[in-house]
């Protein structure tokens, strides 16, 4: 079997294994909620996040999320070489091995919640040092630039996919119960806008930002390259035929990741404006993957509030970030977290002997 059908295959079978979240155990969260001492609602987007939790787990109460880990999915762009970044594209690299190091934001934010931090390689664009540290799935030195033609083959696409998902089943297998989203690659917010404006036909100057703090001139020529490679290549309805048009590896590697954490029934922490753009690739797969997916942030890119309202997903936090790493998915962690505590841990009217709204006891 050729590398690509077995890609294409595994692609296939994963998504046919999502299924909607487990009705019975929504159904057994609701009535749990309604019985904990609180009035009904005041825990907010917690109640429904701890619903939405005992859907993907099929269980009711949720079990604790004891053992976090950030994939962080890593490639550089050919779209750089049209100006659409103020860094050079060495700094994907440095970032890596800054990763590696322990040293990044993201690194910082998981220590503080005892998340593991895991780099995948999907196409950084130089030769990365070997190490159990990192995972080495690339698919090339750099995508296609998008303003010219195709950003990937169909074939490198199912590749990233393939990736991906080979990468949440790893992380599962070893013991994972929660998979947060991070990416590094100069020049991606580009290739991010491109796809939430495909995936959601809204205009390219509505959903294409500043990025890592872009000039007015960079910002209009980011807009012009967006609508240009739309206009060239208009989007057909193959999600994978779009993903290789205009995404690029990291998008790839995290769209599986998304359909691979919701075919194994574990939660996914989304970060910002790139894992949202890889996420429409999940849902136009498989509509049911985003029931398995939290929103761990609103990044500042205008393109994530669009992809998120397509999606469905509520940010939990909305800090002003435009990092990515997973900066953003692991500061939502604890919420994620506490939403589960409160459905588990706290007392019911009746074992508290609270009286109800009615008097009731
Ligand atoms: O996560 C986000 O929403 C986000 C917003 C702006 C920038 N970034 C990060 O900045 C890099 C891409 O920015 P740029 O300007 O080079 O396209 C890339 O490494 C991303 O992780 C990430
Ligand atoms: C320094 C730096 C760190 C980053 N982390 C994620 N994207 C980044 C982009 C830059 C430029």
């Amino acid at each position: 079997m050729s590398a690509s059908s077995a890609d294409s295959g595994l692609l296939r079978r994963t998504v046919a294994a999502v299924v909607p979240p487990d009705p019975a155990a929504i159904s057994d969260a609701r009535l749990r909620q309604a019985q904990l001492t609180k009035p009904p609602g005041a825990l907010g987007v917690l109640e429904d996040a701890s619903l939405a939790l005992c859907g993907i787990q099929g269980t009711c109460p949720p079990r604790p999320l004891v053992r976090p880990v950030v994939a962080v999915f890593a490639g550089d762009h050919g779209v750089h070489a049209q100006g659409v970044s103020p860094w050079p594209q060495e700094v994907t690299a440095a970032m890596v091995a800054n990763f590696r190091a322990g040293g990044a934001a993201v690194n910082v934010l998981a220590r503080q919640v005892g998340a593991d931090v895991l780099v995948v390689d999907m196409g950084v664009a130089a030769d990365l040092d070997p190490g159990t540290d990192l995972l080495d799935r690339k698919i090339g030195r750099g995508t296609a630039d998008l303003a010219t033609g195709p950003a990937m083959t169909r074939a490198e696409a199912e590749r990233g996919l393939a990736a991906g998902i080979e990468v949440a089943h790893l992380l599962v297998d070893r013991g994972h119960d929660v998979l947060l989203t991070g990416d590094m690659g100069i020049g991606n917010t580009t290739p991010s806008a491109a796809l939430v404006a495909a995936f959601t036909g809204a205009d390219a100057a509505a959903v294409t930002g500043r990025g890592t703090g872009v000039d007015d001139a960079t910002h209009e020529r980011k807009v012009d390259v967006v609508r240009r490679a739309l206009r060239a290549r208009p989007v057909g309805d193959d999600p994978v035929e779009t993903l290789a048009s205009l995404g690029g590896f990291e998008h790839a590697g995290l769209a599986g990741l998304v359909l691979g954490g919701a075919a194994r029934g574990v939660p996914v922490i989304l970060d910002g404006v790139i894992a949202g753009a890889a996420a429409l690739v999940a849902q136009a797969l498989a509509p049911d993957a985003v029931g398995y997916c939290f929103a761990g942030h609103r990044s500042v890119e205008p393109g994530h509030t669009v992809a998120l309202e397509r999606l469905g997903l509520r940010p939990l936090v909305d800090l002003d970030l435009r990092l990515g790493e997973g900066t953003g998915a692991v500061l939502a962690l604890p919420i994620v977290q506490a939403a589960g505590a409160t459905l588990r841990e706290m007392a019911t009217f009746d074992s508290a002997g609270v009286a109800r709204k009615d008097g009731r006891r």
